[in-house]
């Protein structure tokens, strides 16, 4: 593996691209700065050294628009914090005014570009806009493990641009040694838990870690999904309508798979998306129409829990409930609990994703389990054995 070890990036520009995808308060405030942290060695490497590196990265789904919410000059005090010096901030990720704040940056110095996905090219992948981009430094490096699953401009794409000066950051080298420890290593029973609220990109990839876990437990908003294709009522819950059948299907080929999946049996609903919103426990197939489910029941919790302590290797992505409304934290805590007490009996367990960490450090579940990853989807995508797209890039 090629990492920024093996090269001196003394009076050299680097191309860095981070994942600074950050849970963010209603006023833009970066709730957690773990995957800002995370970054900080591979940086203080390069700097070092004696060279200047220019961060790229995107923030939350703009889809080609350029949004105030998502621009990353929100989170560039927060990043200058985190890397203790002044981060410079241009707002293009390409053009004249990207190509001339690259020019002016000095060794020592660090520039972040705004969001790459203000341009649908990132997301599409296009040749040009990662000729563009690399066009701005001498060196790239691929830190965003949290992206990798991404085959986008700046994680696959833009690669190709630097034949003999590519590497990965020290993050991604530590997080794919991670993954690679529990695909050789991690016993059995292995445990899955799926929550949050990324269905439709999520959905399928449940599909493929079928064959590397015993049991899939499924819950938060992912799970309605499921609840839904098997006949229950969820009322307003989050759902993806034209993923049921695919919900089905996946239900079908877990038992083909002797996989064992579990779905919360109860849940708490609330009448709207508000934590003083009136709120009672409701069996999860019968949520009334103008209700909807934001966390799971005290019945589901105790199912969890039981799967849990039997379990050897605990692999968890995605909240079980909203717990960023403190009425809909307590099954997204009580699975925090059983998979430490888990971990203290002797299973490996691995944490991640962007708000999962969030919760697990906000809640102190962080020194209570084996492994905090910062990929959500990337670590969920990793256990399927695959290569990731932005890890291929550099490795050809
Ligand atoms: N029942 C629910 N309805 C709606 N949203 C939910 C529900 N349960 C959990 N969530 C929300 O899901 C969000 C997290 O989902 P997400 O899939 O983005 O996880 P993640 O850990 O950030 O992973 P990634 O890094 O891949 O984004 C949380 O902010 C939480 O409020
Ligand atoms: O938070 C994440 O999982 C990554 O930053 C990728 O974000 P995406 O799911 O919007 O591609």
């Amino acid at each position: 593996m090629k990492t920024i070890n093996d090269f001196n990036f003394k009076d050299k520009k680097a191309l860095v691209r981070v994942d600074f995808n950050v849970p963010q308060d209603d006023q833009l405030k970066v709730t957690d700065n773990t995957r800002i942290v995370a970054v900080k060695p591979t940086i203080d490497k390069i700097l070092k050294d004696g060279g200047s590196v220019i961060l790229m990265a995107h923030l939350g789904r703009p889809k080609g628009e350029v949004k105030d919410e998502f621009s990353l000059k929100n989170i560039v005090g927060e990043v200058s914090n985190v890397l203790g010096q002044e981060v410079k901030f241009v707002e293009e990720c390409v053009g004249e005014k990207a190509v001339q704040a690259a020019s002016e940056l000095m060794p020592g110095e660090i520039l972040l570009l705004e969001n790459l996905r203000f341009h649908n090219e990132e997301e599409k992948g296009d040749e040009g806009f990662a000729e563009q981009l690399s066009k701005l430094a001498d060196a790239y490096v691929n830190d965003a493990f949290g992206t990798a699953h991404r085959a986008h401009a700046s994680t696959a794409v833009i690669a190709k641009f630097f034949p003999s000066t590519k590497f990965f950051g020290l993050l991604m080298a530590k997080e794919l040694q991670a993954i690679d420890r529990v695909l050789k290593s991690g016993e059995r029973p292995v445990t899955a838990i799926l929550g949050g609220s990324k269905v439709s990109t999520k959905i399928t990839i449940i599909e493929n870690i079928l064959p590397a876990v015993d049991n899939l437990i499924i819950g938060g908003g992912m799970a309605f999904t499921f609840i839904k294709a098997l006949g229950g009522k969820i009322g307003n819950s989050l759902v993806e309508e034209d993923k049921l059948p695919l919900a089905l299907e996946i239900l079908g080929k877990a038992k083909q798979h002797n996989v064992k999946v579990y779905l919360p049996s109860d849940a708490i609903i609330a009448e709207s998306f508000s934590n003083d919103a009136d709120r009672k426990e409701i069996d999860i197939y019968t949520i009334p129409e103008g209700w909807m489910g934001l966390d799971a029941g005290p019945k589901s919790r105790d199912q969890f829990n039981d799967i849990l302590l039997n379990s050897r290797t605990i692999l968890w992505n995605g909240p079980i409930g909203v717990f960023e409304m403190s009425n809909f934290a307590a099954g997204t805590i009580a699975l925090g609990d059983s998979i430490a007490e888990a971990t203290r009996q002797g299973a490996f367990s691995l944490v991640g994703g962007g708000d999962s960490v969030a919760f697990v450090k906000q809640f102190g579940y962080d020194e209570k389990v084996s492994y905090v990853s910062t990929g959500g989807g990337a670590m969920l995508e990793s256990l399927e054995g695959l290569e990731l797209p932005g890890v291929a890039a550099i490795n050809k």
